[in-house]
């Protein structure tokens, strides 16, 4: 072999055979994240709400309104009964809106196997009570910490789709089964890292959504680089204090989760909250938007509950507060990139006056080294 061979990332096929994982609902994310764990080598079983969808991805292997043109994996199964969807699988994906899910978890309660693990693909808080989906699922199904999981990263599902590599962040309180999710979603084109942070994985999800709306609304209005670049850096600033001050490790919010899915996010014009946002920013209303949107961004029901939640915590979020006053009509889109801080600001260090002195800087980049192995 030369040694100027290209390694070839094999995935974990042989680990995964014959193991079987369900995925919880069959828009863009659930179907590719079940190409993922079938490529993976996992035995999969994707749950589609509607009978004619199970259909499709059952026997054409297509999923023509979430994936056009996409080839699904021969392996993957495809149902809309749960009994069968759920039978005798140890881990369960869910990929559904995040207002729906409590409903969703109801409805799988008295299929799941009792040593199961469920994981939440979703990215958005729950508006009614503004909790985040971990929250959720132990609220509803009264689980302990280990037996519940999040994954997220910059994972946009159509460049996946096409296996264009990326990488994610798998999380559980419990690093062994944070390990054994991860090893049943790693594909060749898909690494999964392992965190016990699942407070910081799941809001790098949902935080970066809200950033994105505001790219997208500056975006729509005509402002170009410095303005997405400042949004991005100070967006990624407040993402960081607000996941702090709720129990996450700062260090997940410049990884994957965090800063990753945040560039993602922000860049794709495939991201429906950039989508949403740049129509908002080219004046159409927020009820126009959401007709023109045949997806989910998540990003536009998550504004009230994270400000809800920021305002509790004592934390300001100058960026998200303008995104809500465009939403909610009370500020031109215009005004969103100028007025970084509100207006009462007085100016103020970029960096909060206890930042990481050199040696939490050398302690923080010995520990991503760590991790990048
Ligand atoms: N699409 C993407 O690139 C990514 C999406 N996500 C997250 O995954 C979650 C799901 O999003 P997508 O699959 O992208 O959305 P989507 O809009 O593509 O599909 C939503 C799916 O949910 C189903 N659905 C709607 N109402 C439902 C209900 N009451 N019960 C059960 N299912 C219902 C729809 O039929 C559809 O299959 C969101 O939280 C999103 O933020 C996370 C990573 C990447
Ligand atoms: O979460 C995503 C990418 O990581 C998908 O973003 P959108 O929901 O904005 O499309």
């Amino acid at each position: 072999m030369s040694t100027n061979s290209i390694p070839v990332v094999r995935g974990n096929g042989s680990r995964n055979r014959g193991r079987k994982v369900t995925v919880v609902g069959a828009g863009s994310w659930g179907t590719t994240f079940a190409k993922i764990l079938t490529d993976a080598g996992c035995d999969v079983t994707i749950w589609a709400r509607r009978p004619e969808q199970a259909h499709e991805i059952q026997v054409a292997r297509r999923n023509t309104q979430y994936l056009p043109g996409i080839n699904l994996p021969k392996g993957l199964k495809a149902t809309s009964d749960l009994a069968t969807a759920l039978r005798g699988a140890r881990l369960v994906f869910l990929a559904v809106p995040s207002q729906t899910l409590r409903q969703n978890l109801l409805d799988i309660e008295p299929y799941l196997d009792p040593r199961s693990v469920l994981v939440s693909l979703v990215k958005g808080v729950e508006r009614t009570t503004t909790m985040r989906m971990s929250e959720v699922i132990a609220d509803t199904l009264d689980l302990p910490p280990e037996r519940i999981g999040a994954i997220s990263g910059p994972n946009i599902a159509l460049e996946i789709a096409k296996e264009q590599p990326t990488g994610a962040v798998a999380s559980c309180a419990d690093f062994a089964v944070a390990q054994d999710i991860a090893t049943a979603a790693s594909a060749p084109y898909f690494r999964t890292y392992v965190s016990t942070d699942v407070i910081g994985t799941e809001l790098g999800g949902v935080l970066k959504n809200l950033i994105a709306l505001a790219i997208g609304i500056v975006d729509g209005v005509g402002y170009g680089e410095n303005t997405k670049a400042a949004i991005i850096t100070r967006g990624l600033a407040e993402m960081t204090e607000f996941s702090v001050a709720s129990g996450a490790d700062a260090a997940t919010l410049s990884g994957l989760a965090g800063l990753g899915d945040l560039i993602a996010t922000c860049q794709s014009p495939l991201s429906r909250n950039n989508t949403a946002g740049r129509l908002i920013g080219q004046g159409y209303s927020q009820e126009e938007t959401r007709e023109q949107m045949q997806q989910v961004a998540e990003g536009i029901t998550s504004v009230p509950p994270v400000l809800e939640l920021a305002r509790e915590r004592g934390i300001v979020m100058p960026i998200v507060e303008q995104v809500q006053m465009v939403l909610s009509g009370t500020m031109a889109p215009a005004h969103l990139g100028p007025h970084l801080a509100t207006e009462d600001d007085v100016p103020r260090p970029e960096q909060p006056l206890d930042a990481p002195t050199p040696g939490r800087w050398r302690r923080l980049f010995d520990r991503l080294k760590g991790s990048s192995a």
